[in-house]
């Protein structure tokens, strides 16, 4: 007999997430990721070229033909999945990236730091110049009004950016962290409507701002292939996630929408990672997928009630796969951006919630 969460470790679903997750190997010299087998992951851009070369595809592959460039690929034993190899231009590409570390994550548009320091404005900017975040309360600095501050009990701690030489000033007492500790650590953004985590619901009282007009289009063009002749996908939420070498989405449901007909657009961007797409339960053994820059799956109908997560992304030179973003992240001006994106991955989904 096993306890609940021996059971959560033995399902297919699990099992698969450890078959591709980081781990290193301690019996080398230096930490090096132990090697995984990737034999079993379906690799849609060799199935593209497969495609266009009118090769046979792996069985339980079929394409379906639209007014985009690339073909989409559909999975027999997944039906309402769709996969789209390539399906933004790397121009394209390199705006998305842009915009989700520059102004996604600004404010009234939430993030994983919420919940500790606030709303923090320029996140990206601030790990640029160096900056340091610093909570802000009366009994840091030289002032005297400590005790006033505390009696009259509106001692409310907020945390600003800093040079760190204004830091220096601020004295040891305070509380601080790295800008660019921050935006390594930065998982999730918020768009649009707002998603609860804690309450895993839409909270459509707290302040929000439209999705912003290309992305819906984008969305829309995406979504049409999926969707019967003159019905239109409207982009109300999005999810942006952030991840660095190590970090993992666990497989999971995106139930919370109201309307399943409708898709959920996710598009990858940065570093290859490995999909998980499972089945209605975590019993049901897990297909993975390489998810490459520029590459968009869409989950409607069935496929919405999948587990799904995102066990391993690389960022290695030669697995990660970013050549084409490299070059065109090779103004001074862009370094910050191809920085960061040498040794990440961005995703953003994108969901009709009514
Ligand atoms: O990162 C991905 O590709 C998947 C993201 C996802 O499933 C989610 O945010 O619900
Ligand atoms: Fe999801």
């Amino acid at each position: 007999m096993y306890g609940p969460t021996e059971d959560a470790e033995r399902t297919a679903f699990r099992m698969a997430e450890k078959k591709y997750k980081l781990y290193y190997d301690n019996t080398r010299k230096k930490k090096q990721p132990r090697p995984v087998d990737l034999s079993d992951v379906t690799d849609f851009k060799s199935i593209s070229e497969a495609y266009h070369r009118n090769a046979e595809l792996p069985s339980g592959i079929f394409p379906i033909h639209c007014d985009l460039h690339t073909p989409i690929f559909c999975l027999e034993s997944h039906p309402g999945f769709y996969f789209i190899p390539g399906a933004l231009p790397v121009e394209e590409q390199c705006r998305w990236i842009k915009e989700s570390l520059t102004s996604f994550p600004q404010p009234p548009n939430r993030t994983n730091h919420n919940a500790i320091y606030g709303p923090l404005q320029d996140l990206f900017a601030a790990a640029k110049d160096n900056k340091v975040l610093i909570q802000e309360e009366q009994y840091c600095g030289t002032n005297n009004s400590e005790v006033e501050i505390i009696e009259n009990d509106i001692n409310v701690p907020t945390w600003n950016f800093f040079d760190q030489s204004g830091a220096l000033s601020k004295g040891v007492t305070c509380k601080s962290v790295l800008a660019s500790v921050l935006l390594r650590k930065l998982r999730w953004s918020t768009l649009g409507l707002q998603f609860d985590w804690s309450k895993r619901s839409y909270n459509i009282s707290l302040p929000h701002n439209k999705i912003p007009d290309a992305l819906c289009l984008l969305a829309e063009r995406m979504a049409a292939p999926t969707l019967p002749l003159g019905e239109v996908f409207q982009a109300e939420a999005a999810i942006v996630n952030y991840f660095g070498l190590g970090d993992t989405l666990g497989g999971h449901l995106d139930d919370m929408e109201k309307d399943w007909s409708k898709p959920i657009v996710s598009m990858s961007l940065g570093c290859k990672g490995i999909f998980l797409i499972g089945g209605k339960s975590r019993e049901v053994p897990p297909l993975a997928m390489f998810v490459r820059s520029g590459d968009v799956i869409l989950m409607a109908g069935q496929a919405r009630e999948c587990f799904h997560g995102v066990p391993r992304i690389f960022t290695d030179k030669e697995n990660a796969e970013i050549s084409s973003l490299e070059l065109l992240f090779s103004d001074e001006e862009d370094s910050a951006l191809l920085e960061y994106i040498k040794t990440s991955r961005i995703n953003i989904n994108i969901r009709q919630v009514f």
